[in-house]
C-alpha cells in the first residue's frame, strides 16, 4: 500500500494487459477479501498483506510467458558462512533471475545415474519466463556436494558459470563454529556429545576446538579445510575457465551489497537493475536490507544470520592468520586478487 491506497495490478504480459487482482482472484490463488499490493516478476505473485508471500501466476500468464522449469546457466556455490543465502535471496530481487534455493544434485547416490539426478535437480527447479535466467544457490556445491555438482555440470546448459563469495577464513571459521554450537544446542541431549554431521568434534570453546595437543592448528577438521579457497576452487577450474568464474567477497558484500551485485548483473549478462535505494542500512541489524517497492516479500535476514562471535585469543587469531597465508597467497595469485578488495588476501 502507498499512502493508504492500494496499488493496482495491472500489468502488460507480453503486450496484453491483464488485471493480476481479477485473474488471481478468478483462479482462486487469493481470496476476494484480500488486501495489499500485489506484484508479478517472472511467474511468480508477490503478495504483501504481512503472511502471503509468494504464489504461482494463474495459469493464464504463466502459458503466455511460457513459464516452465529451466536448468540453471549460473550457480552460486558458497562458501558457507560468507554471505551466501543472502547473496541468493538479493540475487534472486533481480528482475531477469529466478533463485533456485538449496537445490542439491546426488549423482553420488548408487541408486541414481547421473541423467537420473539431473532429471530430479531439474524437477526442483523453480519457473521461469524466457526473460529469465535461472541461477542456484546452495553452499554445498563447494563442499559436500561438489563430487556430484562436477558430475553433473557436462549435463547442464553450455558454458556454465560460477559465483564464489569468500569472507576472510579466519572469520569465516568463527562464524562457523557459532552456526555448527547452535545446531548441536537444537539437539536432544543424549545427541550432544556427537561429532556434527560432517565429522567435526566442536569442543565448549574455539580455541580448544582448533588446536590440537601440540598447539598446531588442527587441519583435519572440515570447518578449517573450507577456507583453504585456493586448494578447493582449484578443483572447480578444472572444468570451468577462469573467466567463467567470479569471485566476491563477502565482506565488501557485508558493506556494500550494491556493489557485488551490480558485478553479478555485468557477468551474468543481464540489464542493470539494483538502484541505490535498494539497500538500506539497519542499524538494530547492522547490516544492509534490501527495500524492493516491488518485491514487498523479502526485506531483512533472519537473526540466524549476524550471530555474535566467540571472543578468541589473539594467539590463535594467529596461528590460523599464519595457517591460511599461504592458500590465500595462492588464491590472490591464481586469480588475480592481489590487488583487489580481498584485503585478507594481502594480510
Ligand atoms: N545483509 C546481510 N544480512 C545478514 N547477514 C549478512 C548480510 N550480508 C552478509 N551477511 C553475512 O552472512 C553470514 C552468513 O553466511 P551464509 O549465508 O553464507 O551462511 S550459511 O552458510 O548459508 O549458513 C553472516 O555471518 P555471521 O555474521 O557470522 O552470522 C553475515 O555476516
Amino acid at each position: 500500500m502507498i499512502n493508504g491506497k492500494r496499488r493496482t495490478a495491472d500489468q502488460y504480459v507480453n503486450g496484453a494487459p491483464i488485471n493480476l487482482r481479477e485473474e488471481a482472484i478468478n483462479a482462486g490463488l487469493i481470496p476476494s477479501s484480500y488486501v495489499g499490493d500485489i506484484f508479478r516478476q517472472g511467474c511468480y505473485l508477490y503478495l504483501s498483506n504481512g503472511f502471503i508471500k509468494q504464489k504461482d501466476i494463474p495459469k493464464s500468464s504463466a502459458q503466455i510467458l511460457h513459464c516452465k522449469k529451466r536448468l540453471p546457466t549460473a550457480f552460486i556455490i558458497g562458501v558457507k558462512k560468507s554471505g551466501t543465502t543472502t547473496l541468493g535471496r538479493y540475487v534472486d530481487l533481480h528482475e531477469n533471475i529466478v533463485v533456485a534455493h538449496n537445490a542439491r544434485l546426488y549423482t553420488n547416490r548408487s541408486t541414481y545415474t547421473v541423467e537420473q539426478s539431473v532429471h530430479q535437480y531439474y524437477q526442483s527447479m523453480p519457473y521461469s519466463t524466457e526473460d529469465e535466467i535461472t541461477v542456484a544457490n546452495f553452499p554445498g556445491y563447494y563442499w559436500m556436494n561438489r563430487p556430484s555438482f562436477l558430475q553433473a555440470l557436462p549435463y547442464m546448459p553450455e558454458n556454465p558459470k560460477i559465483i564464489a563469495i569468500l569472507r576472510n577464513p579466519v572469520k569465516r571459521a568463527i562464524s562457523d563454529y557459532r552456526h555448527m554450537q547452535d545446531t548441536r544446542e537444537s539437539y536432544s541431549e543424549s545427541r550432544r556429545h556427537i561429532p556434527t554431521f560432517l565429522g567435526d568434534d566442536i569442543r565448549s570453546t574455539f580455541e580448544e576446538t582448533v588446536l590440537l595437543p601440540n598447539g598446531s592448528i588442527n587441519a583435519t577438521l572440515n570447518f578449517i579445510q573450507q577456507g583453504m579457497y585456493a586448494k578447493h576452487l582449484s578443483q572447480f577450474v578444472k572444468f570451468i575457465p577462469r573467466k567463467r568464474i567470479l569471485l566476491l567477497s563477502g565482506d565488501e558484500f557485508a558493506k556494500n551489497p550494491l556493489l557485488s551485485l551490480r558485478k553479478v548483473e555485468q557477468f551474468l549478462g543481464v540489464k542493470p537493475f539494483y538502484k541505490d535505494d535498494y539497500f538500506v542500512y539497519n542499524k538494530e541489524k547492522g547490516f544492509y536490507c534490501a527495500e524492493i517497492p516491488s518485491r514487498p516479500d523479502w526485506n531483512c535476514m533472519s537473526d540466524l544470520k549476524g550471530r555474535s562471535h566467540p571472543n578468541v585469543s589473539e594467539e590463535v587469531l594467529k596461528k590460523l592468520e599464519e595457517f591460511y597465508k599461504p592458500y590465500n597467497l595462492k588464491l590472490g595469485a591464481q586469480f588475480d586478487l592481489l590487488s583487489s578488495n580481498f584485503e585478507w588476501i594481502r594480510k
